[in-house]
C-alpha cells in the first residue's frame, strides 16, 4: 500500500498558477477547497507567471492555505521549491527532472508523472512514481504546448495494463464530460479551466 498518497486524494485535483486567475488566487484556491478538491498544484508556469521570490512568496501562502483544509500540496517541476514550501509532492513530465533523480532527491515524498502514449508508459519507471496523469485527454486551451488530445481510450489503455495504479485524467475536462474520464478508469480528474473559470466554483467542483 502506498503510505504517501491514497488514489481517493486524485478524485477533484486542483492545478492552478496566478496566470490562470482574473481575481486574487488566494481567495480563489479558499474557494475550491472549501468546496472539496482533494489535491492542489501550484503550476505557475507560463505566459504571466510569477518567478523568483514573487513565486515562492505566493507559493508559501498557497501552501498554507492547503494545509489549513489537510490537502495535498504538490509543486509543478520546480525540485528547488519541494522543500523551502514543505510540500507533499511534485508532479513532472517526460522533459522535467527525471523521475530516478527525484526519487532518489525526495523518497517520501509523492511523485507524479505525465504519460501522454504508449512509448512514454512503456520507458517510464512507473513502480518509482506515486501516480500518473494521463492526457490531454480532450483539447485544452490553457497549455499552449499540450499535446493532441487522446481521449478517454487512453485512460482504458493504461487501467488495462495496470489494474491497481493511481491514474488521474487531465486535459480539457469539464463537469460535462468529468464522468467519461472516471467511468474509463481514472481514479479522478484535473483540471484549471474548469474551476478556474467557474462562474459559481462552489457548483463546479461539486459537479466534477
Ligand atoms: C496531474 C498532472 N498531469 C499532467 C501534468 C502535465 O505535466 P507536464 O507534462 O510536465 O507539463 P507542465 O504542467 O509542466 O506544463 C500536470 N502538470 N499535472
Ligand atoms: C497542465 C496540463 N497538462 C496537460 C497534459 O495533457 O499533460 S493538459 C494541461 C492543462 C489543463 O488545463 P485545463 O483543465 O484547463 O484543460
Ligand atoms: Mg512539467
Amino acid at each position: 500500500m502506498n503510505t504517501r498518497f491514497s488514489s481517493g486524494q486524485l478524485r477533484k485535483y486542483f492545478i492552478m498558477g496566478s496566470q490562470n486567475c482574473h481575481h486574487d488566487p488566494l481567495q480563489l484556491l479558499e474557494s475550491a477547497l472549501s468546496a472539496g478538491i482533494t489535491s492542489f498544484q501550484f503550476r505557475e508556469k507560463g505566459e504571466g507567471s510569477l518567478t523568483g521570490n514573487d513565486k515562492l512568496v505566493l507559493g508559501r501562502k498557497m501552501r498554507a492555505i492547503c494545509a489549513r483544509y489537510g490537502v495535498p500540496f504538490i509543486v509543478n517541476d520546480d525540485i528547488e521549491l519541494v522543500e523551502p514550501l514543505k510540500a507533499d509532492g511534485i508532479h513532472v513530465g517526460q522533459n522535467d527532472v527525471p523521475i530516478n533523480e527525484l526519487r532518489q532527491l525526495f523518497p517520501d515524498k509523492v511523485i507524479g508523472l505525465s504519460v501522454s502514449n504508449k512509448n512514454e508508459l512503456a520507458n517510464s519507471p512507473i513502480q518509482l512514481t506515486d501516480y500518473l496523469g494521463a492526457g490531454p485527454v480532450f483539447n485544452t486551451t490553457t497549455k499552449s504546448d499540450a499535446k493532441q488530445a487522446v481521449g478517454i481510450e487512453w485512460i482504458k489503455a493504461i487501467r488495462n495494463e495496470y489494474p491497481d495504479l493511481p491514474i488521474v485524467g487531465i486535459g480539457g475536462i469539464t463537469i460535462n464530460n468529468a464522468a467519461s474520464v472516471l467511468e474509463a478508469g481514472a481514479n479522478g480528474v484535473a483540471v484549471i479551466s474548469a474551476i478556474t473559470k467557474a462562474k459559481d466554483i462552489t457548483e463546479a467542483v461539486q459537479y466534477l
